[in-house]
C-alpha cells in the first residue's frame, strides 16, 4: 500500500479503500477502485443503472467481501469493524427491508438503544413532520415511506459518517429536497462526512462537495463539483483534423460528417490539449448532467 494512502486511511479517513475489484457471475463489477473520503467532506457517487455502485459501497463498508483489495472505516478494516466504529456510522440501503414485522415507532425505539448519540426527539419529530404513522407496520409503508424511516433512523443516530445508497430513489420531490437540506445541514453543522449515491445530477450539484464517477467498474472522475465546470469541456474538431485528438480524452464520439467531439481535460497548467488551438476546433463548455451523459454513453 502506498505510504501517504497508508496514513491517512489509518489515521484520519472516515472511508478509505484501495484496488478494490469485484465480480459476480464472471462478470467484472470492480475493477480496482481506489477512493479516501476526507472527514466532512460530501462525496456524491454517480453512475449508470449497473455500474456497481451499490457494489462499491456495500464493500466499502465491509457488508460484502471483495475479491481484491482493502477497505477501512475509520482506520479499521471494514470486514471487522469494531461495535464503537459501527456505531458511529449510518448506512441507508437501496431497499430498506430489515425488521419489517415492526412498526416505524418500535423500529426506531429499538434501533436507537445500540446507538450512544441517538436523538429520541429528532426521530419522533420527523417522523411527524414527514407525516409517517408511527403505528404503522413498516411492512405495510409504500417504499418511499419505508425509505423515509430509514433515514429517520440514519439521522437520529448522529452519525460522524453518512452512507446513502440512492436515498431519493423512491422520494417524492419535496421529501427529496428535505432530505438534501437535512444532509447540507448535518455535515455543515456538525461536520458528519457524507457518501451518496444518485442519478439525479441536480441533486449533486445542491449538496455534494465532491463527485466521484464511476463507470464500467472504475472511478473515471473525482473532483470538486465547482470544479468539474472549469476542468472539463467538449472539444469538437472537424473532420480533417481528426487525427489530431488527443489520445487521454474521457470520451470520444465520430459524427457522420467525419467530424469528433470528445470530452477533455485541462492539464496540470490548466491548459486544454494543443488541438483545441488548431483552426478550426471549438472548446465547449460543458454541464454536469451533459459531462455525464458523453462520458457514460
Ligand atoms: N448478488 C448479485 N449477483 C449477481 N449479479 C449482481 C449481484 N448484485 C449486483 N449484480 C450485478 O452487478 C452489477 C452492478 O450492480 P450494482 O447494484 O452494484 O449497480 P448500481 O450502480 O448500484 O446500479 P443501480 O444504479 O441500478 O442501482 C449489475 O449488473 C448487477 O446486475
Amino acid at each position: 500500500m502506498n505510504a501517504v494512502l497508508k496514513d491517512t486511511v489509518h489515521t484520519t479517513a472516515p472511508l478509505a479503500v484501495r484496488g478494490l475489484a469485484h465480480c459476480y457471475e464472471g462478470s467484472s463489477v470492480l475493477a480496482g477502485v481506489d477512493l479516501v473520503l476526507e472527514p466532512g467532506s460530501v462525496l456524491g457517487l454517480i453512475g449508470r443503472n449497473g455500474a456497481g455502485k451499490s457494489t462499491l459501497i456495500r464493500a466499502m463498508l465491509g457488508l460484502l467481501e471483495p475479491l481484491a483489495g482493502e477497505a477501512f472505516v475509520f482506520g479499521e478494516p471494514a470486514l471487522k469493524l469494531s461495535d464503537d466504529s459501527k456505531a458511529r456510522l449510518a448506512y441507508v440501503p437501496q431497499q430498506p427491508e430489515a425488521l419489517a414485522w415492526l412498526t416505524a415507532q418500535q423500529m426506531l425505539d429499538y434501533v436507537g438503544r445500540f446507538y450512544p448519540r441517538w436523538d429520541a426527539t429528532f426521530a419522533r419529530k420527523t417522523l411527524e413532520r414527514w407525516k409517517i404513522a408511527p403505528n404503522k407496520l413498516l411492512a405495510k409503508l409504500s417504499p418511499g415511506e419505508r425509505q423515509r424511516v430509514d433515514l429517520i433512523r440514519a439521522l437520529a443516530s448522529q452519525p460522524e459518517l453518512l452512507v446513502l445508497d440512492e436515498p431519493a430513489a423512491a422520494l417524492d420531490p419535496v421529501a427529496r429536497r428535505e432530505l438534501l437540506r437535512e444532509v447540507a445541514l448535518r455535515a455543515g453543522e456538525s461536520g458528519t462526512t457524507v457518501l451518496f449515491s444518485t442519478h439525479i445530477v441536480s441533486d449533486l450539484e445542491r449538496v455534494a462537495s465532491e463527485i466521484a464517477f464511476l463507470h464500467e467498474g472504475r472511478l473515471l472522475l473525482r473532483c470538486g463539483v465547482d470544479e468539474t465546470k472549469e476542468r472539463y469541456a467538449r472539444l469538437w474538431l472537424p473532420a480533417k483534423m481528426s487525427a489530431a485528438a488527443p489520445d487521454n480524452s474521457l470520451s470520444r464520439r465520430r459524427h457522420e460528417d467525419g467530424s469528433l467531439s470528445l470530452v477533455v481535460e485541462r492539464d496540470a497548467y490548466g491548459q486544454w490539449p494543443e488541438a483545441a488551438k488548431l483552426p478550426g476546433a471549438r472548446i465547449d463548455a460543458l454541464g454536469l448532467e451533459d459531462l455525464f451523459v458523453e462520458i457514460a454513453e
